[in-house]
């Protein structure tokens, strides 16, 4: 079979995509690459489907309030309440599809999924919508749940961000969290420079500019970093700007011991083990196809300082010797309420248990790795998470139960400064417009 007959509608591999994160089968990122890799639309049609994925997942639970009246409480297969999102996303939200085109769309995947009925109760329901219009989100009295519905956030996570946080800066946060997320990248210090990068890829099209906020980011405006040689060749890695910022607060002087207890896919270990050229980078993860992904990453970025072992960091003592590392990380697994824009379906899976459960982990992580930091050395803290009890509140109680730590000022670049509190950075995604961050650094005492 030629690849052109191979090629689907762009809505229907979109409604595949969609289909597949709600039944959680994997994560949003992975099964749209998958997508894009195995060739399933046109490259043309890439930036369509990519849109029409992440918009209908990042609105679902606005779309299910259009939906609503219309629906009437009738019983539907997921897979037909993903097609009417879908179809409902792009008419509500998008200006530049004539709807007779969603609509002839949308009937015709019914067809072909499900039967001619289907296909007219779909109909029905989008034409209805049409005709009448979509239901105000001004109707939702409380102001909470109004934010929580027309962003598409749980309310349970909206209050909680209301009570921790403030309501302003819940606001601009859930706004920023449905907004399509730019790929940054930073480059490899050991075999280029940023201008050089810049220079290369823009001379093979892509629109890029220099990070204002991370010395070693680039931004990229247009194309996929990843389809580039240079990426294949190891000159940069693709990486979030707040990551970046965890290599810096870990000032490593160059010769140093590092160990990395929670290293998969290797971002921080390769920046660190860049940063420390004359030094050794131990990497641990629990999971052996993890493992693999850092050994991928070392090699692709040519460097031989990494060791990596498949390990529970929370087994380390068994294997590692006590106050041996001048420098230990725990970039610790985590809820993960600052990559939402990245990875929308977190916030349909995550429940507020799980906020109380990973907080546990993370602080028996923070223990053992307190024992393995040298004197005078540095133990790191950071998640990619929006969560007082996940970050704040674990450092505040490691301080108490380790008097024989001082949390000190984090050594994050200039422009980061401002975001700095009571010696602790919590970025939010509106920040520098990137993921949400948390970093803490804790000296030993000598
Ligand atoms: C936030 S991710 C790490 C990202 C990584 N540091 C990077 O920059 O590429 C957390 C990682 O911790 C791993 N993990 C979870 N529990 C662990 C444990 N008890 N011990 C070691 N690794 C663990 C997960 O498999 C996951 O790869």
């Amino acid at each position: 079979m030629s690849k052109k007959n191979k090629r689907r509608s762009v809505r229907d591999a979109a409604l595949d995509v969609i289909i597949a994160v709600e039944s959680q089968a994997s994560y949003s990122n992975l099964l749209l690459h998958h997508a894009i890799e195995t060739n399933q639309v046109s490259k043309k049609d890439t930036g369509l489907l990519t849109e029409l994925t992440y918009g209908t997942l990042q609105r679902r639970d606005a779309l299910d309030y259009f939906l609503a009246p219309f629906l009437k409480g009738k019983k539907i297969d997921a897979w037909v309440r993903n097609l009417l999102r879908l179809s409902v996303y792009q008419m509500v939200y998008l200006d530049k599809i004539p709807e007779r085109a969603i609509f002839h769309e949308a009937v015709e995947i019914a067809k072909a999924r499900g039967h001619k009925g289907i296909a007219g109760m779909v109909n029905g329901v989008l034409r209805s919508m049409q005709r009448e219009g979509v239901k105000s989100l001004e109707d939702i009295n409380d102001q909470e749940e109004r934010l929580a519905v027309s962003t598409s956030h749980p309310v349970w996570l909206v209050k909680r961000w209301v009570e921790q946080y403030g309501f302003d800066k819940t606001k601009e946060m859930v706004e920023v969290n449905i907004k399509a997320p730019y790929q940054t990248i930073r480059i490899n210090s050991i075999v280029s420079t940023r201008e050089e990068v810049i220079e290369k890829l823009t001379e093979e099209g892509f629109m890029v500019e220099a990070s204002p906020y991370v010395p070693e980011a680039i931004r990229v405006l247009k194309g996929n970093a990843a389809n580039s040689p240079l990426f294949t060749e190891g000159f940069y890695t693709i990486q979030d700007e707040s990551s970046m910022i965890v290599a810096h607060v870990a000032d490593i002087e160059n010769g140093s011991k590092v160990l990395d207890m929670c290293a998969a896919p290797g971002g921080k270990t390769t920046h660190m083990a860049e940063k420390n050229k004359d030094g050794q980078v131990i990497s641990l993860d629990l999971h052996k196809h993890k493992k693999k992904l850092i050994d991928e990453n070392a090699e692709r970025l040519k460097l031989k300082n990494i060791k990596s072992y498949v390990m529970d960091g929370r087994k380390a003592l068994e294997t590692f010797e006590k106050e041996s590392y001048d420098r230990v990380l725990v970039d610790a697994p985590c809820s993960g309420f600052g990559v939402m824009r990245r990875k929308p379906d977190i916030k349909y899976s995550k429940v507020e248990e799980d906020i109380h459960r990973l907080s546990s982990i993370q602080s028996e992580l923070l223990s053992v790795a307190s024992k393995l930091v040298k004197p005078n050395g540095l133990l790191l803290f950071s998640t990619c998470t929006v969560d007082k009890e996940e970050n704040n509140e674990n450092i505040v109680r490691f301080l108490k139960e380790h008097p024989e730590f001082d949390l000190e000022t984090p050594q994050v670049p200039s422009a980061i400064q401002p975001f700095v509190e009571d010696n602790m950075l919590q970025l939010f995604p509106q920040d520098i417009d990137s993921d949400g961050f948390f970093i803490a650094a804790l000296r030993k005492k000598g």
